[in-house]
């Protein structure tokens, strides 16, 4: 039997959209074996909700890779999830990479990790989840002619990841609805100078104006109407001290970067923001994770 722990994820972190990626403390477990017929089983997150049979996400990712090795069988899963679903924390991606990771070590390992890295993404549509819920740590990622091409950067320990969680699902197929198809010129340079500095302010541990390198223009402006009191809570957040605040993944939950000291009331008070809008959140200090998904 194989046992993994996978990470969950905050995707585009900023103006990094479908590209920038880091992993958080935050952590749902998988066990996997062989066994006569499909069995999986849930705790936690989704229990009572999440499909039990071959079609659960976790399922099929763990079968994607029996099939990339030529094998056909029936497998026992358990889930222990504690990473919300449908909030922008990268449910979906953790299933992806730790099934698939999972499966790979139940075969002996014949995939090879950058495969799998390949087939992680073809399943989750995009690389900015599932790289880091792989490897851990902050981390850009792209495919280029079918190959994902990523690196990643440790995360400094007394980083804080503040999330407010919206009691609300929101599914990434449908915010991604809400997207335009083009975008014009000065928002695409807005993100893309925000981006580089993001990046450089990660490879050299230096946060200074942080603030600016979070805002973003191509996804959180066309999200906000799918997320009342969005925008209110990232401004509060940056004039209540926050590194930087942004949407995580594809919403609706809200990050604000901070250090330990000042995170729980940073976390009070983005909760306050979005009860004000009517929305019913929580709040978690989550840590950087810099490991991905490990076998236990
Ligand atoms: N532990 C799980 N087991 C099976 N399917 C899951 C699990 N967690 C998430 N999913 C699937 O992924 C969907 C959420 O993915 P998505 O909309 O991308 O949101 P996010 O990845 O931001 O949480 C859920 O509605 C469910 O279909
Ligand atoms: N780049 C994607 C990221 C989706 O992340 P998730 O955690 O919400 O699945 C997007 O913004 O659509």
């Amino acid at each position: 039997m194989v046992r993994v722990r996978v990470p969950a994820t905050t995707a585009n972190f900023g103006p990094g959209f479908d590209c920038i990626g880091a992993a958080l403390g935050l952590y749902n477990y998988i066990e996997m074996e062989f066994w006569p017929r499909p069995v999986v089983e849930v705790i936690g997150e989704g229990q009572g909700e999440l499909i039990r049979d071959e079609s659960n996400l976790v399922y099929r990712a763990a079968t994607r890779v029996l099939s990339e090795a030529g094998v056909n069988k029936a497998l026992r899963i358990k889930l222990e999830n504690n990473i919300p679903l449908a909030r922008g924390l990268g449910s979906s991606a953790a299933c992806i990479a730790g099934g698939m990771m999972a499966a790979n070590r139940l075969l002996g390992g014949p995939v090879p990790f950058d495969r799998i890295i390949n087939l992680a993404t073809e399943m989750e549509g995009h690389p900015d989840n599932v790289v880091p819920a792989l490897i851990g740590g902050f981390s850009i990622s792209i495919l280029h002619e079918g190959k994902v091409i990523y690196r990643s950067f440790p995360m400094p320990d007394n980083l804080r990841f503040v999330a407010a969680i919206p009691r609300f699902h929101l599914e990434t197929v449908k915010a991604r609805k809400v997207l335009p198809r083009e975008v014009p010129l000065s928002d695409a340079v807005f993100n893309l100078s925000r981006s580089a500095l993001m990046v450089a302010a990660f490879c050299r541990g230096d946060f200074t104006d942080i603030e600016v390198f979070c805002q973003d223009k191509l996804h959180q402006p066309y999200r906000s109407q799918l997320i009342p009191g969005m925008e209110k809570v990232i401004k509060m957040a940056t004039q209540k001290g926050a590194l930087g605040c942004f949407l995580s993944g594809a919403g609706p939950a809200v990050i604000c970067l901070a250090y330990e000291k000042q995170a729980p009331i940073l976390g009070e008070s983005m909760v306050e923001i979005f009860l004000d809008e009517g929305i019913e959140s929580e709040y978690k200090i989550l840590t950087p994770d810099g490991e991905g998904t490990i076998f236990l």
